[in-house]
Parts: structure tokens; C-alpha cells; sequence
């Protein structure tokens, strides 16, 4: 997650940008406001989101063009302002704030905007139908908020629009233009999904939905609510339930639903309690905690990770799948291991029968090893009883002539 966002408020002269802000922050309407308002940060724990939230005024009175697009550049997220009542500042939105705001970015890397309908108490009627047709051509317009800075209507929801909009973005998971979800957000919801799917029956069952439910949102579902979801799911697609039980699909349905009713939030909640960043990646942290041991523990902590261990063991990090154990100099002295698994290097010059002790030791002859053809590995482990204990032994070749002749 960001450490802070920026909310960057544009848009024709005397719409009330000014006076939006200052409404916010006194919680009432300013009478006589500056043409600029000094740049404010909402501290961590009074914003809903819990994180640090700059607002930005601009006056053209006050500000260059070239000032302007630096504000810009620095933005999070531009709330473009318009007069709900006056035509003229809706027409900007497409023909000047839009153009002047993502007109030179690449599609992905486009700065979400929301569109701000000010005055609302002058209104004679909605702004929503000029508006929804522009919000149609412009995907980075996240959503639209008609307020008043003067009786205070919207004016909280619309800073919270603003920051939801850079905290949970449609972009990673949503194409608009298709209406449907993005490639890389399926693949990862699909990766969710099977790793709830505890009985692997590839359906989610009432209490793999509750393991699910409890996992992300610390809270199992009621009943009722549990079949709530299921029949929307069964009313609008006819594979999305079967058995009782949630299937793929219908897992993809479910979250769609949740972003084209603006609950973006609940979709990355999800995501990110499954190891996801903002380009939906696993980050590092998940895949790899800290820890270093000998043989592949780095790779094998990420396949860990893939194959959503923490989430099934209901633990912090993968890494509580390995003990360590003190260091073997301190066995060998006191002649005694807690060790459950030991690694048995075998050397010897090429030919001299290397991979078949390897086989042998899973118990393959050298009939049913000259059945299997010389693609084997290098390694091989199985279980040995010492003490009346089971333990592991690793066994692995290595014929590393130069390592061979220094021991010859
Ligand atoms: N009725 C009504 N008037 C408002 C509202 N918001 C602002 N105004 C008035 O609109 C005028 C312009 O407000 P500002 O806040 O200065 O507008 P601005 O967009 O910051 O203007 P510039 O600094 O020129 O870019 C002022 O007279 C405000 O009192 C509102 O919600 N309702």
C-alpha cells in the first residue's frame, strides 16, 4: 500500500474549488475565501482509509500553465470541478481538464479522475445526463459526485471517492470498454480460488467459503447471507453454482459484481490478503520472508507461497513450514540430533554407478531403471527408520571432477 495520497482539485475559474476545500476542512460553507487554498494533509487517522491525504487547490489567478502540469504530475488522482448549473464549465471537461490531464499518458498509466458536479444547491436539474456520455468516452474517470461546498452535501464522500480511487483502482482489474475483468486479475482470483478449494472438487463448499470469508475479512458469513450470495450468483449465470457450492465462474462473477457496483475495496482486500501489490504481482515480502538456509529454501518458500500455504496453515509466513535446528557442530559434540532430515552427498568418478545407488535407494531396480531412461535427477530423499524414528534422508550425486580429485 501508498504511504500517502494526492488529491489535486482543477477546473474553471469560480467553480468553487476554493470553497470545496475550505468547506471540508471547517465543516462550514466560507463566505469569503482566497483565490488559493494553502495546500492541506489530512493526518492518518481521521481519513477512512487510515493513510495520509494532501489536497491541492489551483487558481488560474495565481498559477502558470507550467506550474499547473507540474501539480499534475505529482497528483495521485485529479478531481476535475465543474459548475452543475453552467454548461460552459461541463464542456471543459473534454475539450480542456481531461486532454490536460492524461493527453500525453500512456492508456495503463492514465491518473484516475473523478468528476465534480459543485453548486448542487443552485440546481435546477441533474448534470448526470451531460455526464454520463463523457464518463463513457473517458475510462480514467473512476466516478462522479454533484456536492455542494455550500450546504455541505457530498463533500466528505467526494475527498473519500478521491482516495478510494488511488487506493483500490479500477485499472488493474477492470476493462471497462469489455466489461469484463483483466486477464492478469483472473489468473489471480483463479489462483484464490483453488487454493480455498481445501477438497479440490473445483466448487467452493459452504465452509470453504467461511475458511475463505474468515481469512480476508476476519469474519465467517451468516447463513442467510451465504445464501443470499449463492442465489445471485444462480440468477444470472447458470454455471456459477453447482452442487450447492461456488464454482469458478462463479467466484469471477462475484468479484465483477463487486467492481461494476463501485466495491472495488472488497476485490482488493481479497488480493491483497493473498500476497497481491497494486500491479497484481505477489510481492517479494510474501514470496520470499526472511530466511536463508542451504539447498533451494528460497525456491521452495515461493512454491510455498504459490500454492497459498499460509493461507491453509493459517500462518503468518511460510517460513513457519521449516524449523531450524541448532548448528551440526554442536550434534556431532553432544551425539545426539532433533534433526528430522539429513543430506547425504555421494561422489565418485562418472560410471561408477552414482545415479543407480540414487534409484536404488527409492527402491527401483536396474531393470525398472533401465525402463525409465537416464532422464532422473540429481537428488533423491526417503524416509529411513533410525531409532524406531522416521527420518529423511536427502540423497544427492555429484561428480564435480575437481572436487572428486582433491578427495581421491
Ligand atoms: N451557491 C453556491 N455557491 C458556491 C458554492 N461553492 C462556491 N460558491 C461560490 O462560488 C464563487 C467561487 O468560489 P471559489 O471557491 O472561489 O471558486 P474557485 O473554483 O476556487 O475559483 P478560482 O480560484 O477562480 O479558480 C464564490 O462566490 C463562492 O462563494 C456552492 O456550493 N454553492
Amino acid at each position: 500500500m501508498r504511504e500517502d495520497v494526492r488529491i489535486l482539485l482543477v477546473g474553471e475559474p469560480k467553480v468553487g474549488k476554493t470553497s470545496l476545500i475550505m468547506s471540508l476542512v471547517s465543516e462550514e460553507f466560507p463566505e469569503e475565501v482566497p483565490a488559493r487554498a494553502e495546500e492541506i494533509t489530512i493526518p492518518a487517522d481521521v481519513t477512512p482509509e487510515r493513510i495520509p491525504t494532501h489536497i491541492i487547490d489551483y487558481s488560474a489567478s495565481e498559477q502558470t500553465d507550467d506550474e499547473l502540469q507540474d501539480e499534475i504530475n505529482r497528483a495521485n488522482v485529479v478531481c476535475v470541478v465543474y459548475d452543475v448549473n453552467k454548461e460552459s464549465t461541463i464542456k471543459k471537461i473534454q475539450s480542456k481538464w481531461i486532454p490536460l490531464v492524461n493527453g500525453r499518458t500512456e492508456k495503463g498509466n492514465r491518473i484516475p479522475v473523478i468528476l465534480v458536479g459543485n453548486k448542487s444547491d443552485l440546481q435546477g436539474a441533474s448534470s448526470m445526463e451531460t455526464i454520463l456520455p463523457i464518463m463513457n468516452q473517458f475510462m480514467e474517470i473512476e466516478t462522479c459526485v454533484e456536492c455542494s461546498a455550500k450546504n455541505l452535501k457530498n463533500i466528505s464522500e467526494l475527498f473519500f471517492y478521491a482516495q478510494k480511487a488511488v487506493l483500490h483502482p479500477t485499472a488493474p482489474l477492470y476493462n471497462p470498454e469489455d466489461k469484463q475483468l483483466k486477464p492478469s486479475c483472473v489468473q489471480a482470483l483463479t489462483r484464490i480460488f483453488n487454493i480455498s478449494d481445501l477438497d479440490n472438487d473445483e466448487i467452493l463448499n459452504d465452509t470453504e467459503m467461511n475458511f475463505f470469508q474468515k481469512y480476508c475479512f476476519k469474519n465467517p458469513l451468516s447463513a442467510q447471507a451465504l445464501e443470499d450470495v449463492k442465489t445471485v450468483v444462480w440468477k444470472n449465470m447458470s454455471d456459477g453454482i453447482q452442487d450447492d457450492g461456488l464454482t469458478l465462474s462463479g467466484f469471477l462473477f462475484l468479484n465483477m459484481l463487486f467492481i461494476q457496483r463501485g466495491r472495488h475495496e472488497t476485490t482488493w482486500t481479497v488480493l491483497r490478503k493473498f500476497g497481491y501489490d497494486d500491479t497484481l504481482e505477489l510481492t517479494d515480502d510474501y514470496l520470499h520472508p526472511p530466511f536463508t538456509a542451504y539447498l533451494d529454501v528460497h525456491r521452495c518458500i515461493e512454491y510455498f507461497g504459490y500454492l497459498g500455504y499460509t493461507t491453509i496453515m493459517e500462518q503468518e509466513s511460510q517460513t513457519a513450514a521449516i524449523t531450524v535446528t541448532r548448528s551440526k557442530k554442536l550434534d556431532l559434540e553432544k551425539g545426539q540430533t532433533q534433526r528430522n532430515v539429513f543430506l547425504c552427498k555421494v561422489i565418485g568418478l562418472k560410471g561408477t554407478g552414482k545415479t543407480a545407488f540414487l534409484q536404488a535407494f527409492l527402491g527401483r531396480s536396474l531393470k525398472m531403471q533401465s525402463e525409465m531412461g537416464r532422464d532422473v535427477s540429481d537428488f533423491t530423499i526417503n524416509t529411513v527408520q533410525v531409532n524406531s524414528q522416521d527420518k529423511y534422508l536427502i540423497v544427492s550425486k555429484t561428480s564435480d571432477e575437481g572436487l572428486i580429485s582433491k578427495q581421491q
